[in-house]
């Protein structure tokens, strides 16, 4: 099987660096001098996983039976119609937020797309040297909910590389499980600067982030989600077990990166109006991580 890493970042390099140590054949696509530092040094994975992996690296992606899809929510479309495929090609969205394989779907076609959600953490400290933070459960899904042979048969791939997945009837549902984690916890703590764990402390935050997951929560049930209110306790509980981290979010804007608000709270309110569910928390947390993005002052 040949593998594609479309937006080999933090996450993708991670997973594409995973499966090449397992011999798989993979070609990691992403910006020119990480694909430099790949292609003259090899990749560097430190931290959970220690290894220079040989893999192949280019700024332009060619047909593949697997893509892993790993750019930011916001580079969907343009990455998406870049990428070559063939009739038999899977494309599997590893990323935050909600929209994604919709819109993967609106280029290459429905057929070809299946979801997923990942818990695995990774940073990018250099080009050519990425850093394996944390480990968790990946989940993969046929958009349609059936438990298909190729859904498993990728479910086996990756876990052959040492990436613990399992396949859902319900990755809808997994991805804004995920979804409402992100809007309790990474758009404050980008605004405020602070670690997860101060969400916790801080009775005032812990409130705000309380509001804007009962927010996303409302919002998802009316979409026809299967949603239950006790997922605002397992944001806290995500916002327990990650107290050290510096949110996704905070880094990008600490990096005066663009964030993905569009795709996690602000997704809320655009649905939140198409189904009347007024979303006030989320509106603003919005406005004020747009304004920050726009703002020199701001980066720390
Ligand atoms: N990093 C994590 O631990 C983690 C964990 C779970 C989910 N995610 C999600 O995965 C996605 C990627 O996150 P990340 O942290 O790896 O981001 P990242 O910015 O490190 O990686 C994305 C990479 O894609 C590249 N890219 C974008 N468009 C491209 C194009 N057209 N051609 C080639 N390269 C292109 C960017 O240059 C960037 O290097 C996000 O949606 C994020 O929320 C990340
Ligand atoms: C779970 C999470 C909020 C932990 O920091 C992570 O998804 C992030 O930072 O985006």
């Amino acid at each position: 099987m040949k593998i594609v890493v479309m937006g080999a970042g933090a996450i993708g390099s991670l997973f594409g660096g995973l499966l090449a140590l397992r011999g798989e054949d993979v070609l990691l696509v992403g910006r020119r001098s990480h694909v430099d530092a790949i292609n003259s040094r090899g990749l560097k994975i430190s931290g959970m996983t220690d290894a220079i992996v040989h893999v192949r690296a280019s700024t332009h992606p060619e047909e593949g039976d697997l893509i892993l899809f790993t750019v930011k929510s916001y580079d969907t479309e343009k990455a998406a119609s870049s990428l070559i495929i063939n009739d038999d090609t899977i494309v599997l969205s590893l990323q935050n937020g909600l929209g994604n394989e919709e819109k993967i779907a609106e280029v290459v076609g429905r057929e070809h797309v299946i979801g997923g959600v990942t818990s695995y953490g990774a940073l990018f400290l250099e080009p050519g040297h990425v850093s394996h933070t944390g480990i968790g459960e990946t989940v993969i899904g046929e958009l349609d909910g059936s438990i298909t042979e190729r859904v498993s048969r990728l479910s086996d791939l990756l876990n052959k590389a040492g990436i613990m997945t399992s396949v859902t009837d319900s990755i809808k549902r997994k991805i804004w499980e995920k979804l409402v984690v992100n809007v309790g916890i990474n758009a404050i703590t980008a605004i405020t600067g602070v670690k997860n764990g101060k969400l916790l402390e801080i009775p005032q935050l812990r409130e705000l982030m309380r509001y804007a997951s009962l927010e996303a929560v409302e919002v998802g049930r009316k979409q026809g989600i299967d949603l239950g209110y006790d997922l605002i306790d397992r944001v806290e509980e995500v916002a327990r077990r990650t107290a050290e981290n510096r949110s996704s979010m905070l880094q990008d804007i600490s990096r005066g990166k663009k964030t993905e608000i569009d795709a996690i709270n602000g997704m809320i309110v655009r649905l939140g109006e198409e189904v009347g569910v007024d979303t006030p928390v989320n509106r603003i947390l919005t406005l004020l991580v747009r304004g920050i993005e726009k703002s020199e002052a701001f980066r720390r």
